[in-house]
């Protein structure tokens, strides 16, 4: 594991009066995961939003394997190989679970051009592949309105996979699952993140997921790192139970 796949070096961004984000610094390692949480309003989607392109930082940078991806638009920075999921389904309603698989497939195949895209004939191979190792085979002929919260969840975080996503950002992945789904959701995490080698930032709310997850966590506070540590070493700390977990996690 190198400590220089992704790099945030000291990123502003302020909305007028409203300082969103006040210096945020982290590094995540090739292969690594790191779970973000913190309370409403602490800066994360603006994170999230800077570290995809939708947003320019007003200073402070964000490198992936050493490219500068901050302060680039949208497209550029997915070509770059960094994809997300946003908190609500993105699935597209009258698609099958193996279209949008072969979509995604399609995408990488043709670096995300949408004309050579809607020529590409899908690999079907590879996608019920994909499928039945996340455990989604018998759903692959599914329309995808159809399908329960949890698996369309899980079928977006696929595609970001097949679409050959280096630094997968999970927005709230689990928000709106049952206990089921929220720990079929870890296993489908673990599993890409140690089969593809891909980079994973997940902000979640839900402290038994990321207590299951069992990954380094970052606790944003006010635009700022608060802390960065273990799950309990952050359940421990005190600054931390004050102003984020209260005593309930304790
Ligand atoms: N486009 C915008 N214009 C003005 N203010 C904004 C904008 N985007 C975010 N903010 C403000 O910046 C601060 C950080 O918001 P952000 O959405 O990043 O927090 P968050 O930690 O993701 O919150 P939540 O957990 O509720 O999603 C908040 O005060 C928010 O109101």
């Amino acid at each position: 594991m190198t400590a220089d796949f992704l790099n945030i070096d000291g990123l502003r961004k302020s909305f007028g009066g409203i300082h969103a984000l006040q210096g945020v610094s982290f590094s995540l390692g090739a292969a690594g995961i790191k779970c973000i949480v913190g309370p409403n309003g602490c800066g994360k989607s603006t994170l999230f939003n800077v570290l995809t392109g939708v947003l320019a930082p007003d200073s402070g940078t964000a490198t992936l394997e050493g490219n500068r991806i901050s302060g680039l638009n949208a497209h550029r920075v997915s070509r770059l190989g960094v994809g997300r999921k946003f908190q609500v389904p993105g699935v597209l309603s009258d698609l099958t679970v193996m279209e949008h698989m072969e979509i995604a497939l399609a995408a990488r195949a043709t670096g995300g051009k949408v004309w050579k895209t809607l020529n590409w004939r899908g690999n079907r191979a590879e996608s019920l592949a994909m499928l039945a190792d996340a455990g989604l085979a018998e759903y692959a002929d599914k329309i995808a309105s159809q399908l329960p919260h949890g698996i369309k969840q899980r079928l977006e975080i696929l595609m970001l996979v097949a679409r050959g996503m280096k630094l997968l950002l999970l927005d709230e992945p689990t928000a709106g699952m049952t206990a089921t789904e929220t720990q079929a959701t870890i296993d489908l995490i673990r599993r890409i993140n140690q089969t593809t080698g891909a980079a994973i930032l997940v902000i979640e709310h839900d402290m038994t997921f990321v207590r299951n997850l069992a990954c380094p966590l970052i606790v944003m506070m006010r635009g700022e790192v608060l802390r960065e540590g273990t799950y309990d070493e952050v359940r421990a700390d005190p600054q931390v139970r004050s102003a984020y977990l209260g005593d309930r996690h304790a």
